[in-house]
């Protein structure tokens, strides 16, 4: 009979550990943005950087994180600083990873995989990884070390083989011991660096990319290459330890009126977005204590279902968020700068894989083992038994890193979501629990200030613009971050810091004539009875400014890509009937890439549609 028991987690190792959130900004690339209008966004120091406010553009928000790369930054130094401290984790029995998330076409896998001149952070991490051991085995030689590969892709929401391009999709399972694995993924020891090299490169032609408008070679599939380091002590009674560490280039978020997407392209799509937004709703879950139900919905998607481990879980992460400079890329980054700063409250609670085994007895082999088909993995007897972490179980409140409660900032803004699409006589109800919101989110920050005055609060993350004065930012004196040949009406207030989630009331930039058009608004019915149309005033869209009418589309697009029943009958003009139908459209066809996907459901026509935008936008300006 296999004798083991888990060994005693060292105190040290219980400890939790916060999600490291970097951000790296790309240089901008003219060509993406012919309109020559400037950057959106630029960095002030080596942790915070400022984008413009969307809706103010007179104003910029600031966001502060563990690290901000500029655009100037090379491979080398990301690595150094982002990711290089992290490595030593998984020689002592623990998980670490680290993900590229952003939107398409802003320099992720040029960060992970980067090229022969410019090796990105995969490269450094595993040379790494042989140096730490190499260095390990020299000064101490009571352990032996191993270092084996996998490679794999998520595709269309299947798990790909990436080093047997033939094999089918492959099932995630979970063992006992809340173990994440793979059936039949192919785990190939490795002997060196060159070994590695030999190996990977291949495999990564055998990842899905394809042309889209907005970059040559996208990435279709979220890959994960997992390097895993295996210790055994050399001592009769063998301990032996098991670290893994996950690297991910996710593929990125999309916006399919820009990439262009159409057909597989845009199925693809579907299934990007869709994993991306489980991601960020476990990261949600996590950031706000498993969202007071104490449910992580890790299942949700094979991404998340994966990444298990590494959020939340027992790794060491490190999120790396790129982002373009680029207008076209505004919302785009202003999301993933929001996401990005959530994910900075996740906290994992790394533990050491360990277990001992009397040689001497025959060792039943774990599932793990016996489920690594062709995996050539080490020969030594061991047993993965690990300390039972429950992922789904409540998570300890985050940790306040941030001037904003998360919780009470992402109600917030689903607050206002809701507010777009919510009859006048409903509004009124949720004004006032904004309001409240707003109260709570005041003497959220007069603690963090309190906090940050008593030198605890290192790592907020937005600055108020009433804490500017003392900020060593406001000493650089650059000039206003403003996008040039801009049709935003100028404001006496210049470079003014707001807090990036405060419900600030949406007023148009106007033209002509200078007021925002409330009385239209007024005329606005919540559903039109069947057959008659409610065909509104032509050339209404221009007097407002093209960055709130894009804005104010996109949250429309939004609801009616992510929201429930309820959010689309929240919705001007949807009823209980057009909202079921919406629902049905997405079951069969994914997302809706644009409004005019609308008149694609029954009794939308393209007058109705007309109506329909214009009775949403409108009374988001009317609020
Ligand atoms: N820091 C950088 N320095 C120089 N070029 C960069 C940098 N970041 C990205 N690029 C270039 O920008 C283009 C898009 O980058 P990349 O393919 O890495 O984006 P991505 O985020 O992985 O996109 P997708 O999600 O579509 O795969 C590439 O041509 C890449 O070489």
């Amino acid at each position: 009979m296999a004798a083991q028991r888990v060994v005693e987690v060292p105190k040290a190792a219980k400890q939790t550990s916060r999600v490291r959130v970097a951000v790296r900004l790309r240089p901008y690339m003219v060509k993406q943005d012919d309109k020559g209008e400037g950057a959106c966004v630029r960095g002030l120091d080596s942790q915070t950087l400022e984008i413009i406010n969307w809706r103010n553009a007179t104003e910029t928000l600031q966001y502060q994180f563990d690290a901000f790369h500029d655009e100037q930054a090379t491979q080398q130094e990301v690595f150094l600083s982002s990711v290089k401290p992290i490595l030593p984790h998984i020689l002592k029995g623990q998980n670490a990873s680290v993900f590229a998330y952003g939107p398409t076409g802003a320099g992720k896998t040029h960060t992970m995989l980067g090229g022969p001149e410019q090796p990105g952070v995969i490269p450094r991490a595993v040379r790494e990884v042989f140096n730490l051991v190499k260095a390990k085995e020299k000064e101490d030689n009571a352990w032996d070390y191993s270092i084996s590969m996998s490679y794999l892709e998520i595709y269309n929401e299947k798990v790909l083989d990436l080093l047997c391009p033939s094999a089918q999709d492959l099932p995630i399972r979970e063992d006992k011991d809340r173990n994440i694995l793979i059936p039949g993924l192919t785990n190939t020891p490795l002997t060196s660096f060159s070994d590695f090299h030999t190996q990977f490169l291949p495999a990564s032609l055998n990842r899905t990319t394809a042309s889209t408008k907005l970059n040559q070679r996208s990435s279709r599939s979220h890959a994960v290459l997992l390097i895993k380091v295996v210790r055994t002590q050399r001592a009769v009674q063998q301990r032996v330890q098991t670290g893994k560490l996950y690297l991910v280039d996710l593929a990125g978020s999309e916006d399919n009126r820009r990439t262009g997407n159409k057909g597989i392209r845009l199925k693809e799509s579907g299934a990007i977005n869709l994993s991306l937004f489980t991601l960020s709703k476990v990261v949600d879950a996590l950031s706000t204590g498993g969202g007071g139900s104490g449910r992580v919905p890790y299942r949700d998607s094979k991404l998340t279902r994966l990444l298990q481990d590494s959020l939340g879980g027992s790794a060491h992460s490190v999120m790396i968020t790129n982002i373009a400079p680029e207008y076209t890329y505004y919302f785009d980054t202003y999301t993933a700068l929001n996401f990005a700063a959530k994910s900075k409250q996740v906290i994992n609670k790394p533990f050491v894989r360990e277990t001992v085994t009397t040689p001497s007895v025959q060792v039943k082999r774990s599932r793990e083992e016996q489920e690594a088909v062709g995996s050539g993995e080490p020969q030594k007897k061991r047993l993965n038994v690990r300390k039972k972490t429950d992922p789904e179980e409540p998570i300890a409140p985050a940790q306040l890193h941030s001037s904003t409660d998360p919780s009470v900032l992402s109600r917030l803004m689903a607050l206002e979501k809701l507010l777009m699409g919510t009859p006048v006589k409903e509004r009124l109800k949720l004004h006032r629990e904004i309001q409240e919101l707003k109260e709570k989110q005041k003497e959220f920050e007069s603690n963090a200030k309190t906090l940050e005055v008593s030198g605890n609060a290192t790592t907020g993350k937005v600055t108020d613009s009433r804490l500017a004065g003392d900020s060593p930012l406001f000493r650089m004196h650059l000039p206003p971050l403003q996008r040039k040949q801009t049709t935003a009406a100028r404001s006496k207030k210049q470079q003014a810091v707001v807090s990036p989630l405060h419900v600030v009331q949406l007023c148009p930039v106007v033209k002509k004539p200078p007021t925002c058009p409330k009385k239209e608004k007024l005329q606005v019915h919540s559903e039109l009875p069947d057959g008659k149309e409610n065909v509104t005033a032509v050339g209404w869209e221009s007097h407002l400014d093209k960055l709130v009418l894009d804005q104010s589309k996109h949250k429309i697009l939004q609801v009616l890509n992510l929201g429930t029943l309820k959010d689309l009958k929240g919705l001007q003009q949807i009823g209980d009937k057009k909202a079921k139908l919406i629902l049905g459209w997405r079951e069969i066809h994914g997302s809706f890439t644009q409004l005019e996907d609308l008149t694609q459901i029954e009794g939308i026509t393209t007058k109705r549609l007309s109506s329909f935008i214009k009775a949403n936008i409108l009374s988001t300006m009317g609020t």
